[in-house]
């Protein structure tokens, strides 16, 4: 079910425990879940924090409206059946999915620390040492996404990587239902894009648009901000004044911040230079790492082999222990804001 060379033995036994969990659940049907309250939107759906009746056991759920004609309702649910066999310390546990009526229902594993980008909004910035957590994380998923099942994620941003308060970072809502991913493709609302420009031109694309995707979300929690249009040196300075109270409220006009439309980003992802981070605040390795994955043309961006042995991935792929994102997300999630 997963490369056993890859995993901890820690790892190893919290998979264990999930199949043990997944088995006891067993095939889940509607009426056997209870709402608690909505975890997130995205992707054409709505996540909901859930509780199996028949197991106490709480759940994630992505509800997808989709009004498709029933062959191809039935050809989503069979295609999203893969996820069973998508295993792997660094892809969210998946439960099942059923449709009922218009729904299609996705239950995964909750992971209480929430996504990246709600975590993003409390604690305004997330540190070069985490990031290099989250690196070694959304490398790892996307090789194993790519070794065991041939697929890209096609969705790499803050919001696509989960956390639990157990330290683990996870990706949730690749792109594994070609027929999914057709049948929602028209739902695209958001105000940012995380697109490479090969994408955003309709060019082909493939693993190396998922590279662009996490360079820049890697520069947007360094600096906490949406890097298009870049952050002048005098924004960076605002952003990092270290507020002499030391709380966390944003700089003034931070909030205020008018981002340029959707199409103007686009516009300027494909026209202008790729964003950086600034030298000041950040280790060269770290800077290198992302002006690597940020190159506009697909020949000089890294591919996942050369990040793999990247001297900013190497610093943190040895550390296997979870304890220090545990800490850092139980502090993150207990900050008031
Ligand atoms: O706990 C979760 N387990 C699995 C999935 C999941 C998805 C979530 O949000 C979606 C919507 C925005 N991006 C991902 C959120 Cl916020 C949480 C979870």
């Amino acid at each position: 079910e997963f490369n056993q060379l890859e995993c901890t033995d820690k790892q190893k036994d919290r998979m264990e425990e999930f199949f043990k969990a997944k088995r006891a659940v067993g095939e889940i049907k509607q009426d056997d879940l209870v709402n608690i309250y909505e975890l997130g939107q995205g992707n054409g759906g709505v996540v909901y924090k859930v509780r199996h009746k028949p197991t106490d056991k709480i759940m994630a759920r992505k509800i997808i409206y989709l009004e498709v004609k029933p062959a191809l309702k039935t050809q989503i649910i069979r295609e999203l059946k893969v996820l069973h066999q998508c295993n792997s310390p660094y892809i969210v546990g998946f439960y099942g999915a059923f449709a009922v009526e218009a729904q299609i229902s996705i239950c995964m594993e909750y992971m209480d620390g929430g996504s990246l980008d709600l975590i993003l909004k409390k604690v305004m910035r997330i540190p070069e040492h985490i990031l290099g957590k989250i690196t070694v994380a959304v490398l790892r998923g996307l090789s194993y996404l790519r070794e065991r099942h041939r697929i890209m994620h096609r969705d790499i941003k803050p919001s696509n990587i989960l956390v639990n308060l157990q330290g683990e970072i996870k990706l949730c809502d690749f792109g594994v239902s070609a027929q999914l991913i057709d049948s929602t493709l028209h739902t695209f609302i958001g105000t940012r894009s995380y697109m490479s420009p090969e994408r955003l031109e309709g060019a082909h694309y493939g693993i190396m648009s998922d590279i662009w995707s996490l360079g820049l979300s890697l520069v947007e929690m360094a600096v906490g901000r949406y890097p298009i249009p870049p952050p002048s040196m005098h924004d960076i300075d605002n952003l990092f004044k270290e507020d002499p109270l030391g709380n966390r409220s944003r700089p003034e006009g931070f909030g205020s911040y008018k981002g340029l439309a959707i199409f103007e980003l686009m516009e300027w992802i494909v026209n202008e230079a790729p964003p950086s981070l600034p030298r000041s605040h950040f280790s060269s390795e770290f800077c290198d790492f992302v002006d690597r994955c940020l190159k506009k043309s697909t020949t000089e961006r890294a591919d996942l082999n050369t990040l793999l042995h990247h001297s900013f991935y190497k610093r943190y792929e040895t550390e296997s222990d979870n304890q220090e994102v545990s800490s850092w997300i139980r502090q993150a999630c207990g900050s008031d804001a």
